[in-house]
């Protein structure tokens, strides 16, 4: 049977993540590997010749699924019949930068592309915000395009969630597989909290697994939080592959479903769950089917959960003010 192709909509083609992005979603890894893909790249102006050049390379890969590519720099164009969207246009902070210090240079970027999405995308749009401040950003866009479900629009925390595995895994001696329930809450940024008391290892509890808050408050927490000044100390540049893999992750998993027994971290429209104040766009458990999610329920949140959730929600309230502020919602 010929399947209609899904449009892809990638800001930012021409970057770091858009350039280590665009190969695997033309290849069947974003929505599976029966599902043929048309891309549509948005850059800046000057960031068109690279997109190019990037699209050529995709051609001479010759992938079997990859229906076409259309390379602009309208909004509006990008945007026309788009069924995912993935808003990685944006600059990344550098040394010494926290990433809320980025929300006046990027905050303007996602005003007008919420509301080109609003104008032109298909009826079952899905965005993921990737560009930093990504939380906030996404509430930007979502606030300008009043015509689509608010919880079409998600941020990016992909990337804090598997870095809490990786690190979780590593402390215990067990395979990334073996972890599973781990929750990333709030904000992704410095404030951000991974959730280590509901997360499973090969059956058992991971808190009670690890049994030391030692390490989980002083080295767990902060090198999960930090990881991307960690990288861009590293390697002078924010991270870009780990950031792809992050999306690539994000979509296939709201689009195909969590697995039975487990649950992933996304960054959404708070509906006030976990005293998470409404419409704040805010990390949690959720589990996903057939292209929809849902907030875990019920979980207990101890004491030492819950200073940190608050404190990482109130970052956001203020962000959201700083907006509101500059004008940008
Ligand atoms: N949420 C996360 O976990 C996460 C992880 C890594 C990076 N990031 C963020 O992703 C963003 C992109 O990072 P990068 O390393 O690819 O940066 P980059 O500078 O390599 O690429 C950004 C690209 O966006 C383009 N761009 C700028 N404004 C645009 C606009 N209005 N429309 C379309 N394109 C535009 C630029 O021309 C450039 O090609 C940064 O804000 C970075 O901080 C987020
Ligand atoms: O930390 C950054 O600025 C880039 C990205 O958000 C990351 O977490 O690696």
């Amino acid at each position: 049977m010929t399947r209609t192709p899904v449009t892809v909509t990638v800001t930012g083609a021409a970057g770091q993540i858009g350039y280590a992005l665009l190969f695997r979603i033309a290849s069947g890894q974003l929505l599976g590997a029966d599902v043929p893909v048309k891309l549509n790249l948005l850059e800046i102006p000057q960031g068109l010749k690279a997109a190019e050049g990037t699209a050529m390379e995709l051609d001479d890969c010759a992938f079997p699924l990859l229906r076409g590519i259309e390379i602009t720099d309208s909004a509006d164009k990008a945007f026309d019949g788009a069924n995912v969207a993935l808003l990685v246009g944006a600059r990344p902070r550098t040394a010494g930068m926290e990433r809320g210090d980025l929300l006046s240079a990027n905050g303007g970027i996602f005003g007008p592309q919420g509301k080109a999405i609003n104008d032109n995308a298909a009826d079952d749009i899905k965005v993921l915000v990737v560009g930093n401040p990504a939380n906030t950003n996404a509430l930007i866009a979502q606030q300008h395009a009043p015509d689509v479900p608010a919880d079409r629009f998600t941020a990016m925390t992909r990337l804090d969630h598997n870095r809490a595995i990786a690190q979780l895994a590593k402390k215990l001696g067990v395979t990334v597989e073996d972890v599973k329930k781990l929750t990333i809450w709030g904000n992704h940024s410095a404030t951000q909290y991974p959730d280590i008391f509901h997360a499973e290892v090969a059956g058992k509890n991971a808190a009670e697994a690890v049994n030391d808050e030692k390490w989980l408050a002083e080295d767990f927490i902060p090198t999960v939080a930090k990881r991307g000044a960690a990288i861009i100390e590293a390697r002078g540049a924010s991270s870009a592959a780990s950031a792809a893999n992050a999306a690539v992750d994000h979509v296939h998993t709201w689009v195909n479903g969590t697995a039975e027994g487990d649950w992933t971290s996304m960054g959404i429209v708070s509906d006030g769950s976990y005293g998470v104040p409404e419409g704040i766009i805010s990390s949690f458990p959720v589990t996903t089917r057939d292209g929809r999610f849902e907030i875990v329920q019920g979980l207990e949140i101890n004491d030492f959960s819950r200073s940190r959730i608050d404190a990482s929600v109130h970052e956001l309230i203020e962000e959201r003010d700083a907006v509101r502020s500059l004008g940008l919602i």
